[in-house]
């Protein structure tokens, strides 16, 4: 089971995405920021430095929202989420990946990996959405 840090980072009922290029694993998809927890890190250590690197914003503030587990055949994962609602920076691709804010209401569970679909569901019917 791969630990993977992920953020919805949230600003006027959008959240910001980037898109997985196709060679990696679930690519072609969009997703919310993140990445792998690296060894002796917390979900919240691997959050912030996944999301300096990948999108260049510094969390100042994260709550965790849900702990998602996987397995799509190929690899498990266990998706640890925060929502990410205090940041320094305007977030941007870091790495080349196209990024993009979105309503939350515009979320497409398809255009994302399956284990995407629980966390969207919780958006769409938080007050982060409008
Ligand atoms: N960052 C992120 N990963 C997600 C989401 N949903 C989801 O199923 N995943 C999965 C896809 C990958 O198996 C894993 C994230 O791994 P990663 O982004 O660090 O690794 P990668 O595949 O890009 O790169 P690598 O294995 O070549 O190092 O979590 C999501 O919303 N955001």
């Amino acid at each position: 089971m791969i630990s993977v840090a992920v953020g919805v980072i949230v600003s006027n009922k959008q959240v910001y995405l980037t898109y997985r290029n196709a060679t990696q694993h679930q690519g072609d998809k969009w997703e919310f920021p993140g990445g792998k927890f690296e060894l002796g890190e917390t979900g919240k250590d691997a959050l912030k430095r996944e999301l300096f690197e990948e999108v260049g914003i510094i969390v100042k503030q994260a709550q965790p929202l849900t702990q998602i587990t996987h397995d799509y055949g190929d690899k498990s994962v266990l998706l640890d989420v925060y929502i990410v609602d205090e940041f320094e920076n305007e977030p941007k691709g870091k790495e080349g990946q196209h990024g993009k804010w979105l309503d939350i209401k515009k979320l497409d569970p398809l255009a994302f990996p399956k284990a995407n679909i629980e966390i969207i569901k919780m958006l769409q019917s938080s007050s982060y959405s409008a």
